[in-house]
């Protein structure tokens, strides 16, 4: 997979390049390229915003100048793009969206600042390439950078290879549509607290169904959105408890 990404701080995006999505960018598993959107400004301050029309706070980022950009981006590979523009309106980001990007053959990312980018750069790329203006959450951030991190991240570590141990990705929170119950290492007694004996008997099945109760009781009681979201097939009678 390709990953491209378009921002004013480039160097915010540098975790790009440590652990985890570092070693899969070494073993060619993620090509990333980053590019700083001031390079495809023409005036000596390189200049990529300008005041809302309509008025209003802040500073909306110039159309000529993320046109001029992604056409030079999109251009520099073969590959054809789903551009991703992180934005607090955006669609929620979620793993099923992170399973299906982790499927494209590339990935281009817009990262805005400031009051957004002006919205026809987004409705002209959506002419001819997948375009998604997506949300990692209901929270207010400066700009796109840091949602970039949590995507690329959220989906590169779906990529065959890129983890040490395949199960994990299948077995995560989230994986099968619920939270994952707590987890616990030696020592078996830590300030008085003991290791739940079950995980310690040896007895699979029993274990197995100890993991998803504490799971379907944590995901009833933090995140009771996602068991009414689960497909009827997806609970057993074990489960109807919950
Ligand atoms: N929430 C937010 C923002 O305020 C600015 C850019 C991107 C996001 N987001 O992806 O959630």
């Amino acid at each position: 997979m390709r990953i491209d990404v378009v921002t004013i701080f480039p160097g915010y995006l540098a975790p790009l390049r440590e652990s985890l999505l570092g070693r899969a960018a070494d073993a060619g598993l993620i090509e990333v390229a980053l590019h700083d959107l001031r390079s495809w400004t023409h005036d000596v301050h390189q200049t990529v915003d300008d005041a809302p029309y309509g008025g209003g706070p802040g500073m909306v980022m110039r159309p000529q100048v993320w046109g001029e950009a992604l056409d030079a981006v999109i251009a520099s590979d073969s590959r054809p793009p789903r551009l991703v523009v992180p934005a607090p309106a955006g669609r929620s980001f979620t793993q099923a969206t992170a399973r299906a990007y982790a499927t494209e053959q590339r990935l281009v990312f817009a990262c805005g600042r400031y009051e957004g980018i002006d919205q026809r750069v987004v409705d002209h790329y959506s002419r001819q390439f997948p375009v998604d203006e997506v949300s990692i959450g209901d929270y207010v951030l400066v700009g796109g950078e840091a949602a970039v991190l949590v995507i690329v991240e959220a989906v590169a570590r779906l990529l065959p290879g890129v983890l040490g141990n395949p199960r994990s990705a299948a077995e995560d929170s989230f994986s099968d549509g619920l939270l994952e119950g707590p987890a616990y290492t030696r020592p078996e007694v830590w300030r008085g607290q003991a290791v739940p004996e079950v995980l310690r008997s040896g007895n699979h099945g029993a274990i197995a169904r100890w993991r998803r109760d504490r799971a379907l009781e944590r995901t009833a009681k933090r995140r009771p959105d996602l068991l009414a979201a689960l497909p009827e097939d997806r609970l057993d009678a074990a489960d109807q408890a919950f």
